[in-house]
C-alpha cells in the first residue's frame, strides 16, 4: 500500500462560514460559475468605508489608508468566500534578459478579470467595442478576457463610489502562506494612463506592505495590512514610489491572504499584460477546503473523494 495513512484521512470540510447563494456568475470564459456575494456581506458593504481614510502624502507620495474600509465583522468572511469561490493561477513565465532566458515562477496564486477602456461587455456579457458597440473581431486579444463576477462587481461599485473613480480590471492575489510575496516593484505601465489611482484590498492574513522611493534617500513606509484594509495609491506614488510584501515566517502569514486591486487600464496592451501574467498559460486551480489548499482543477472531475482513495 502506497502513501501514509494520514493520506487517506481527509477531515470534512468545515461549514463556510458563509451563506453560499443560489445565484452564479455565468460566462462561457469562466471554468466553472461563481455564487454571488452572499446578501448579508453585500448588505455591510453599504456601511463602507468603516473607517475615514488618512491620507499620507510627501516626498511624492500620495496615499489614502482605509483601517478597515470593510467591517471586521465580514472581512474574514470575505477572505473565506473568495479564496473558496474564484478560480486561481499559478503563473509561470521566461524573462530574457542579455541573451539568456529564465524561467520565473509567480511566488503566489492570481487571477484576474476586465478589460481595457477600448472594449467592454455588453449587457448581455458579450465584449464588444466602447465605441461603437460591436461585437469585437476574435484578433482583437490575443488573450481572453473576462466580465468581472458579480461578488468583484459589487466591491468595485463602492470602491468606485467613495473614490470618485471608475476601474475595469480586479486582480487578485492569494498569498497561502508566508513563502508567497511581491518583491519591489511599481505599477506604473504606460497603458494605465500618467499617475493611476489603484484601490487595493486585503482579505485574510495580516502583511507587511513595505513602500521605498526610487531615488530619494527617504525613509521607508512600513504598513501592516489587515483583513478589511483598503490603501488607495494615487499621484505620483506609482511612478516615484516601488512596493512589496517580502516573504514572513509564522502562523499569521500561514492563515492565507487575498489581495484585490481595482485598476483602470486605457488601451489594449494592459489587457494583454493583465491576462499573461495573472492567468497565463497552465491549469486552473480552486481551494481544497478538505486538504486546506490549492488543488488542480479539471473540467467535470472532481478531486477524488476519500472513498476513492481509500479504494486505490
Ligand atoms: O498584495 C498586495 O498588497 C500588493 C499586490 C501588488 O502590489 C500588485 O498586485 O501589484
Ligand atoms: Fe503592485
Amino acid at each position: 500500500m502506497k502513501g501514509t495513512l494520514s493520506s487517506f484521512v481527509r477531515s470534512t470540510p468545515k461549514k463556510p462560514k458563509y451563506e453560499v447563494s443560489a445565484e452564479r456568475s455565468r460566462h462561457p470564459t469562466y471554468p466553472f460559475p461563481v455564487p454571488e456575494l452572499p446578501a448579508s456581506f453585500a448588505k455591510q458593504l453599504d456601511y463602507s468605508p468603516a473607517e475615514e481614510g488618512k491620507a499620507m502624502k510627501g516626498n511624492d507620495l500620495d496615499i489614502i489608508y482605509y483601517q478597515p474600509y470593510i467591517r471586521t465583522s465580514i472581512a474574514d468572511g470575505m477572505f473565506d468566500f473568495f479564496r473558496q469561490e474564484l478560480f486561481f493561477y499559478r503563473v509561470q513565465y521566461k524573462i530574457h534578459r542579455g541573451g539568456i532566458s529564465r524561467d520565473i515562477s509567480t511566488p503566489r496564486f492570481t487571477t484576474v478579470f476586465g478589460v481595457d477602456d477600448t472594449s467592454r461587455f455588453s449587457d448581455t456579457r458579450e465584449l464588444v467595442d466602447a465605441k461603437t458597440g460591436r461585437k469585437i473581431e476574435n484578433s482583437r486579444y490575443k488573450c481572453t478576457p473576462l466580465p468581472l463576477p458579480q461578488c468583484l462587481d459589487i466591491l468595485r461599485r463602492v470602491t468606485e463610489a467613495t473614490t470618485g473613480e471608475t476601474f475595469n480590471f480586479a486582480l487578485v492575489n492569494y498569498y497561502a502562506d508566508g513563502n508567497d510575496s511581491i518583491t519591489y516593484h511599481s505599477d506604473d505601465e504606460r497603458f494605465l494612463g500618467p499617475n493611476p489611482v489603484i484601490a487595493s484590498f486585503t482579505f485574510g492574513a495580516r502583511r507587511d506592505f513595505y513602500m521605498k522611493h526610487k531615488e530619494k534617500n527617504v525613509p521607508q513606509v512600513k504598513l501592516q495590512l489587515g483583513s478589511g484594509d483598503m490603501l488607495l495609491m494615487k499621484g505620483t506614488t506609482q511612478s516615484k514610489w516601488l512596493h512589496s510584501v517580502p516573504k514572513r515566517a509564522g502562523a499569521e502569514a500561514a492563515r492565507g491572504r487575498i489581495n484585490i486591486t481595482f485598476r483602470k487600464a486605457m488601451v489594449r496592451g494592459g489587457t494583454e499584460n493583465y491576462y499573461q501574467y495573472n492567468v497565463g498559460t497552465g491549469g486552473v486551480y480552486r481551494w481544497d477546503d478538505s486538504a486546506k489548499r490549492m488543488v488542480p482543477w479539471s473540467q467535470g472531475g472532481e478531486e477524488p473523494g476519500p472513498k476513492a482513495e481509500t479504494l486505490a
